[in-house]
């Protein structure tokens, strides 16, 4: 344990802990504070922000951030989304002031139904590679984060928008069984990349998650706390206030110990696709750029507007 600890921890310049070697540290230094150039293209405003897809709020009484999904109709996850995204966390991540963050969503009944199923289909492949690096990115970035991050699902989560929850310190859904989360590709004809497969691994097992992917299950919030998916379901109107009210107890463990914890837990994961970003990119455009693909996106795209009508 000691040896993992001796690995995980750096020391900055400044003396204090930075957790995540590698690119990671670069982009979260939290403690160590070091620039890099997308914060540097990041105003300094601290208390609130507000850009057109997410919505940023920092109490600088608590040190807590809300961060809130706006993007109608679903909160899908766009390129223009992802890089909105990746900017506000470095922005938070930089922000000593900022210690926790919670994710939420603005709409009534979603939270996010994952990646935007219109950037996969149609595109080139420059494209599609540069879409696949912002999902890389927005994962890089939450699940090695060195805040306390807290999702507060208040809707459904289907795919990406499940990895995006599955990606923070600790999940509260509302208690409504119509709202479904859980990694469904398979349910679309596509394939969930290991680095998606190892977080949820890692949340609830192997054997559970083997069933998951496979059978691309979306759980009920009830079905969803009792594998382990999520970890508290909460009244609808009550999500975002107990996920503040949570915070509290893990700001009560110092920052550093926590941080080296957390790193412990992931950064494997965290390393496997940091080595192999490359090929995780082509692979990904060889296999979304396949006719058969692209054509079970399409069937899939009908099926959802079929259903509404
Ligand atoms: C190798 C690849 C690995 C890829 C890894 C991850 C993949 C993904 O994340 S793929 C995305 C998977 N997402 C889903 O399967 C969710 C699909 N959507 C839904 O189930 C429902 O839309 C949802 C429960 C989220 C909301 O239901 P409703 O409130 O009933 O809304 P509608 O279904 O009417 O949707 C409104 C509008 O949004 C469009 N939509 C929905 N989801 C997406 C999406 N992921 N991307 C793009 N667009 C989406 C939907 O078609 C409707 O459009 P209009 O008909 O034009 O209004």
């Amino acid at each position: 344990m000691a040896a993992v600890l001796r690995q995980s921890a750096k020391y900055s310049l400044s003396g204090r802990l930075t957790p995540f070697a590698g690119p990671v540290t670069a982009l979260h230094s939290r403690n160590g504070r070091g620039r890099t150039a997308l914060s540097c293209l990041v105003s300094n405003q601290r208390n609130s922000s507000s850009a057109s897809k997410i919505k940023v709020d920092l109490d600088s009484n608590t040190g807590i951030a809300v961060m809130t999904l706006q993007s109608p109709p679903v909160n899908s996850l766009s390129l223009d989304f992802l890089t909105e995204f990746a900017i506000s966390l470095e922005k938070l991540e930089m922000d000593r002031g900022c210690r926790g963050l919670v994710l939420t969503s603005a709409l009534p009944k979603i939270f996010s139904a994952g990646l935007d199923i219109m950037e996969m289909y149609g595109k080139s492949p420059e494209r599609c590679g540069e879409f696949w690096k912002a999902v890389q990115e927005m994962w890089l970035k939450l699940y090695g984060s060195n805040m306390v991050t807290i999702a507060a699902i208040n809707g459904s989560s289907p795919a990406g928008g499940c990895l995006m929850a599955l990606s923070c310190d600790y999940r509260i859904m509302a208690d409504n069984p119509r709202y479904g989360i859980g990694l469904n590709e398979t349910q679309l004809g596509i394939v969930a990349p290991f680095w998606f497969k190892d977080t949820l691994v890692n949340t609830v097992g192997s054997r559970t998650t083997e069933l998951a992917l496979q059978l691309g299950l979306l759980y009920s919030a009830p079905e969803a706390l009792k594998i382990g998916l999520v970890d508290q379901l909460v009244p609808e109107d009550k999500v975002v206030s107990t996920a503040t009210e949570t915070m509290a107890k893990w700001f009560a463990i110092p920052d550093h110990a926590r941080q080296i914890t957390k790193s412990m837990m992931r950064k494997p994961t965290i390393d496997k696709l940091l080595s192999s970003r490359e090929s995780d990119i082509n692979n990904f455009v060889s296999f979304i750029t396949k006719d058969s693909i692209q054509k079970s996106l399409r069937m899939y795209m009908e099926s959802l507007k079929k259903r509404k009508a």
